[in-house]
């Protein structure tokens, strides 16, 4: 991480930015196996990037309780909370899912973001949502150096 920590204001190409923002992400799984690392690398990041499954209405209220457990010692660190596979049939939208979790309950002292995407069910090419999506990441990224 340190490595990456140059000045990122002198890189002017977004593409390069979102790529370096990707590379220097700490991915972590959500599966209860994994949990118990995710307050590890907390205090290492500056910024949360925080996924649910849209379609998945039954665990959107454990989503919620660990998002808030996980914060709740940091009010300040910035939260993007992607609401993934909108695609889906009967997916949350986004007005659904800022209330399935409680997003309002978050704090107005940090930066919180809630934004709808999709990846093609193929990986084949990257949705407008998701490009979007890195890019806000990346604008947030750079704000936060
Ligand atoms: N239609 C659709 N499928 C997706 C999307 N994102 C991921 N998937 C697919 O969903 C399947 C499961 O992926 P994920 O939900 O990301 O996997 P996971 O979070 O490890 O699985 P669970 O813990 O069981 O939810 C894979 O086949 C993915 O390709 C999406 O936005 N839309």
């Amino acid at each position: 991480w340190e490595a990456c920590c140059l000045d990122l204001r002198e890189l002017c190409c977004l593409d390069y930015l979102v790529n370096l923002v990707l590379l220097c992400s700490l991915p972590v799984g959500g599966g209860e196996s994994l949990r118990s690392y995710w307050k590890m690398y907390l205090p290492q990041v500056l910024l949360l990037i925080y996924v649910v499954d849209s379609a998945d209405h039954a665990r959107l209220p454990v989503a919620k309780q660990l998002l808030h457990q996980l914060i709740e010692n940091n009010s300040t660190l910035p939260v993007v909370v992607l609401a993934n596979k909108q695609d889906l049939e009967g997916a949350y939208c986004i007005t659904d899912i800022h209330d399935a979790l409680a997003l309002s309950d978050i704090g107005d002292k940090r930066k919180m973001f809630l934004i709808g995407t999709h990846v093609a069910e193929d990986g084949s090419e990257i949705s407008s949502s998701m490009k979007d999506a890195k890019e806000l990441i990346a604008e947030l990224f750079l704000e936060l150096q």
